[in-house]
């Protein structure tokens, strides 16, 4: 298994099978959550592949959920899931399963006066690595994957929030696991510092699967081979990128005011209005991104809230 020790400098590499979907490694079947009335997760199924799968949704869609399932944080109400030939629904499945299973969750729940080293040290002792001479190689090499090596001494208090965001990924990097499960690792990151950890993620889903929960559409433009859009907690889409990207081809037009028959609209940075949905006859049609597939997929309500 390739492991993520390469420098993060230089562009997001369109890493090997990008665009290929390999043999499932992960396949959930029917999943779902509730709390109260809320129905987290209603019907989840989906397959997952060696390399990034983008997880996009507005609020409350029921990403964080379903990353909570399959990092076995949370059982499900109903349906089931196996990752990596384990199934989670028995006691030695689940142990097996947590073993390969790398977690960055939404608020990794720091100690502040805790360093780098000492927190993925903690996290490594957790992860039952329990030869020290080994252990601390392993938290060097995770430390010195995100390129972290130099701070590593600092008190997490003292690192910036992009710095402490590596510091997390090197604790789920800990152990060189299989399943790699990130809750929006680029959220309050600068562009810079975006790019970098986009770079990081790419390099991780080398030979690994990698679940990516995201509101960036850049990020799953940049480094997913495949994507999955959920909404009240049912799968609205999951394909390549690209065929998202295709959704919208045709569906979407500029405009000098709002459409208002437009499924979604807003003004651009150039004064025009960008519609998406059922374009009116003879409308100045433009190129389709990525996004423009995404709010499509969600319908009006949604859309509003995921733009
Ligand atoms: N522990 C909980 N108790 C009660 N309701 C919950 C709990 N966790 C999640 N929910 C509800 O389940 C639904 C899905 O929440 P979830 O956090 O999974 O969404 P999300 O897609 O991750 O949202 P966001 O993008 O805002 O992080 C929401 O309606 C949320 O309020």
């Amino acid at each position: 298994m390739t492991t993520a020790s390469a420098s993060a400098s230089g562009p997001v590499p369109g890493h090997g099978g990008r665009g290929a979907s390999g043999p499932a490694t992960v396949t959930a079947t029917d999943l779902s959550l509730r709390f109260g009335g809320t129905r987290a997760l209603d019907g989840v199924s989906l397959r997952l592949s060696h390399g990034v799968t983008g997880l996009l949704g507005p609020n409350g869609a029921g990403k964080t959920t379903l990353l909570r399932v399959l990092a076995t944080a949370v059982p499900p109400d109903g349906g089931r899931f196996t990752a990596l030939g384990h199934d989670p629904g028995t006691p030695s499945g689940r142990l097996a399963l947590r073993r390969t299973l790398g977690y960055l969750p939404q608020n990794p729940g720091f100690h502040p006066d805790f360093t780098a080293f000492d927190f993925v040290d903690y996290v490594a002792i957790l992860k039952e690595l329990t030869d020290r001479t080994a252990r601390l190689g392993e938290v060097r090499r995770v430390l010195e994957a995100v390129d972290l090596s130099e701070v590593r001494g600092k008190r997490l208090k003292r690192l910036s929030g992009g710095m402490r965001q590596r510091v997390a990924l090197a604790a789920a990097l800990v152990g060189d696991p299989g399943f790699l499960v990130l809750d929006e690792p680029t959220v309050g990151l600068d562009p810079e510092q975006r790019m970098r950890f986009r770079e990081l993620i790419a390099q991780a889903g080398e030979g690994r699967t990698v679940l990516l929960s995201t509101h960036q559409t850049e990020d799953v433009a940049m480094l997913c081979h495949r994507v999955v859009v959920l909404a009240r907690g049912r799968v609205r889409f999951e394909g390549a990128p690209a065929e998202l990207t295709a959704r919208a081809a045709g569906r979407v037009w500029s405009s000098a005011e709002r459409d208002p028959n437009a499924l979604a609209g807003w003004r651009t940075g150039m004064g025009a209005f960008r519609n998406v949905g059922d374009p009116p006859k003879g409308a100045d049609l433009v190129e389709p991104t990525l996004e423009d597939g995404y709010l499509l997929v969600l319908d009006g309500d949604d859309a509003a809230v995921g733009a």
